[in-house]
């Protein structure tokens, strides 16, 4: 295993995680009480405003046809985040095309893996973990400006690249050195076994005695005498010695990784310690193990003319310098890096002392705690089968032909795939829950190794490894940022040990087990009617660890699962399908309808006729806005609007509408879509992306990115955009009461505002109505009622008793029911 394979993928503590959305009765307005815009709350006059902002050029929907008449791309912003935060900073998504927003709005492409479920309430997530692709490369970017980090990841990339190289020599040498099918098994079962062992034996030990010496001397010790040993496996050219050096190297490492964990904090903030700890995971799993798979099949192939030109010189002893060196430039690099015996890291001790007892508290709390019972078991099961599918490698890769080239084929396959998984797993998931994804991914891996067992075809092979590596880096990366982000502060580093323990020590079993059986097991062949089947020990093993992948991914999901009554395959495909509306009528949950547009363009008429026909029907139906939905909003909402607030930044702006929105979707808009009620809100993040996107030309992305930030991805189920020229609008809403900062803006930054909407609009057509608002309110409301009665029909909706509905006049033969699918709407 690579030095700091496990450790690198523990997420960094985050700083802090996200309170439930309130579901009191008491933080929740009454029902269907109508707090639409109300002119007495408006601030009183006082002129024009002037921000003092440039009617800078257009930073919006650039290339949305209807957008075409606005002004070309703005320049890149001015940064205001720290040099080493940098997130997303100095990637403008001004060139973005809008297209591409509301699908990034539905926090589909995380990097991490642990985005929230905005339709149900679980699992909501921050933040900046929303962050679409091209934010993950800004993040990454971010912390490889940092300098020490980008050298200290440097010399780790190429340490992992040369431990991998070394460990593919070693498995080759062992096999070597030994003759027969059954005893090269054992041997390489022995040589794994090596690996493993110290870590359960010194674990403990190492973490107190790291903490207590310099981190840079350590870690520069621990390389020379890493580069010493892996030097003298091909000179002393003795299996015990081979075994001997392993255990030593492996013990060595065992100080290396703690000193190194203790120094990264030291270097870079706190929250770019998760895409630090993306990147290793990614050269650790990803990159370097392919590097490494490649260069040993190149070595492989020119090992035999090296053999004849230096005699004692073949692949696998080149490999092994080749991985000496590896170090030794690790150690030079290291030493040169002062800052990593700076400071001492906080809370990065282990204490030898405390270790057992916090191991037993780990033990009970993971024993009585169903979520974190099904990630040890699933993690467990994950790496016995992980072990087989190790262990079984060589014989399975020579029984599909191809030798050593072909170990390192289907070697390199494996790690294709854990970093395709890795990389791309969570945002091909999207907003499938991370205890579901979990076990799913398990079966999806466990799958992958049962039909592997089977496959006598080399290419065939090498795909169904690379569709396992993916599911397992999926299981890994989901299941290590659960426990990071579902188990309490104070008990996860103990899960974090447990867990890693039985990591090792299932390997340890796998490993140790898999080789006697394959041996024991033999070749024998099968007739099955008139074809031949070989079945091997390889193969059986192989085929059991899938059917035991399969077992605990299924346990662990049982284990799991939340208990929402949403059918596994629905939820799979509706995540895939980036179907929030679907997915909240999964879950029960309300409808959510926007009212976007311009000033005066009817707005607030039009949501409480909506809001008046839904009660009618006998449905509980609320109208809010924004700025304003709640009352902190209010006095945001009286900021922002005041003609007084001059000078107030476009920043400072940006960020007082999210505030606002904040608290709305905390406050209002979650608890009541909870409910099951049906939302009508007067604006919401169309109107900050028109506004301060467009408006104020702060670059789209960075607008998407706090509204995404401060809804934690809800998104309405609906927009209706009522669309005006806005001299129109502005004359309405004049008429209505004295202007107030945003409407005193130029007309043309009402243009771009309006140009905007319908952009947005135009590029996710099934989610919006667009109407023309220079229709009679009657004519409006009718249209939206058709829309709105399409959209509710048949869903579970919250009813009004039957003493609380208001008479309708219009209908004959009611009959009412209080429960079940929305009756029949009469639009
Ligand atoms: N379809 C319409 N046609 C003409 N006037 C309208 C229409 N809808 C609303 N109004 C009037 O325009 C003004 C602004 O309407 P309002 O609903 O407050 O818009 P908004 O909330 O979008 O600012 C009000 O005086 C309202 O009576
Ligand atoms: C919600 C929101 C509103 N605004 C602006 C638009 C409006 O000018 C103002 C809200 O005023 P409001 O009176 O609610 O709008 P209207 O006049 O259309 O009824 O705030 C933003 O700039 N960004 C936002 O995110």
């Amino acid at each position: 295993m690579p030095p700091d394979g496990w450790n690198g993928a523990i997420p960094s503590s985050r700083p802090g995680t996200v309170a439930e959305p309130s579901h009191g009765p008491d933080t929740t307005p009454p029902r269907g009480v109508s707090i639409s815009s109300d002119p007495t709350d408006r601030p009183p006059s006082g002129g024009p405003s002037a921000d003092g902002v440039p009617a800078a050029p257009d930073p919006g929907p650039g290339g949305v046809p209807s957008a075409a008449d606005q002004p070309p791309v703005a320049a890149e912003p001015a940064d205001g985040l720290p040099p080493a935060g940098a997130d997303g900073a100095g990637v403008p998504l001004a060139g973005l095309h809008v297209e591409e927003a509301p699908a990034a709005d539905r926090s589909g492409a995380q990097p991490a893996g642990d985005q929230g479920e905005p339709a149900d309430g679980h699992h909501d997530e921050p933040d900046d973990h929303h962050a679409a692709g091209v934010s993950l490369v800004a993040k990454v970017r971010a912390v490889l400006r940092v300098r020490d980090f980008r050298k200290l990841w440097l010399s780790m990339s190429l340490s992992s690249f040369g431990d991998w190289l070394g460990l593919l020599a070693i498995t080759a040498t062992a096999t070597s050195l030994v003759d027969g099918f059954a005893g090269q098994n054992y041997a390489l079962g022995a040589v794994l076994l090596f690996r493993l062992l110290p870590a359960i034996l010194l674990g403990p030990l190492a973490g107190a005695f790291a903490d207590r010496f310099d981190r840079r001397k350590t870690m520069v010790v621990s390389d020379v005498l890493r580069f010493a040993l892996f030097a003298s496996i091909p000179i002393v050219d003795e299996l015990v010695w081979l075994f001997v050096a392993q255990f030593l190297i492996e013990a060595i490492s065992l100080f290396w990784i703690p000193a190194k964990e203790a120094a990264v904090p030291n270097m870079l903030r706190k929250d770019q310690l998760e895409p630090a700890n993306q990147l290793s995971l990614v050269t650790t799993y990803g990159f370097t193990p392919v590097l490494a798979a490649l260069v040993f099949a190149v070595l492989t192939t020119v090992g035999d003319r090296l053999g004849t030109t230096v005699p004692s010189l073949d692949e696998s002893k080149l490999s092994l310098y080749l991985n000496a060196l590896t170090f030794l430039v690790a150690a030079v690099v290291i030493w040169n890096l002062p800052s990593i015996s700076g400071r001492r890291a906080a809370g990065t001790q282990v204490t030898g002392e405390s270790f057992l007892h916090s191991l037993r508290a780990g033990f009970s709390f993971a024993g009585h705690t169903p979520l974190v019972r099904g990630l040890v078991v699933g993690i467990t099961g994950a790496f016995v089968a992980a072990g087989v599918v190790i262990a079984t490698g060589q014989a399975f890769a020579s029984s599909v032909g191809g030798g050593e080239a072909a170990y390192g084929l289907l070697f390199g396959a494996v790690f294709i795939g854990l970093g395709l998984g890795i990389s791309l797993g969570p945002s091909i998931a999207r907003d499938l829950s991370r205890e579901r994804l979990f076990g799913v991914a398990i079966v999806g891996a466990g799958v992958g190794v049962g039909l592997l067992a089977w496959t006598f075809t080399l290419w065939i092979a090498l795909l169904l490894v690379v569709v396992m590596g993916f599911f397992a880096g999926i299981a890994y990366l989901a299941g290590f940022t659960l426990l990071g982000t579902e188990v309490d502060d104070a008990l996860r580093g103990r899960t974090f040990a447990l867990v890693q323990s039985l990591v090792r020590a299932s390997l340890i079993v796998s490993l140790a087990v898999v080789p006697f059986g394959v041996g024991l097991l033999g070749r024998t062949s099968v007739d099955v009617g008139s074809v031949e089947l070989a079945v091997t020990g390889e193969r059986v093993m192989l085929f059991v660890a899938g059917l035991l992948a399969v077992a605990v991914g299924v346990l662990a999901y049982r284990q799991m699962d939340d208990g929402r009554p949403v059918p596994l395959v629905a939820d799979v495909v509706t995540a895939l399908r980036r179907d929030t509306t679907a997915r909240r009528r999964l879950a029960g949950g309300g409808v959510f309808i926007a009212f976007e547009g311009g000033e005066g363009a009817g707005k607030s008429t039009q949501t409480r006729r909506l809001q008046e026909w839904l009660t009618e029907e006998g449905l509980v139906a609320r109208t809010t806005r924004e700025p304003g939905g709640t009352p902190l909003g209010a006095k945001i909402r009286a900021i922002v609007l005041d003609p007084a607030s001059a000078g107030l930044s476009p920043r400072s702006e940006a960020l007082l509408y999210a505030a606002d929105r904040a608290q709305h979707v905390h406050d209002v808009l979650r608890p009541a879509l909870d409910a099951g009620e049906v939302v009508i809100t007067d604006r919401f993040v169309d109107s900050s992306l028109a506004y301060q996107g467009a408006g104020r030309t702060i670059p789209m992305d960075d607008v998407r990115s706090i509204s995404r930030w401060a809804t934690q991805g809800l998104q309405p189920d609906l927009t209706v955009l009522l669309d005006l020229p806005p001299e129109v609008g502005l004359a309405r809403a004049r008429g209505r009461a004295a202007a107030d900062r945003l409407e005193s803006e130029s007309l043309e930054f009402h243009q771009r505002v309006r140009g905007t909407f319908r952009a947005l609009a135009e590029a996710q057509p099934d989610r919006y109505l667009v109407l023309d608002a220079r229709r009679s309110p009657d004519e409006l409301a009718a249209a939206i009622r058709t829309r709105v009665s399409d959209l509710l029909q048949g869903l579970p909706l919250q009813q009004l008793p039957q003493h609380a509905r208001v008479p309708r006049t219009r209908r004959h033969g009611d009959h009412v029911v209080q429960t079940g699918s929305t009756p029949q709407l009469h639009p």
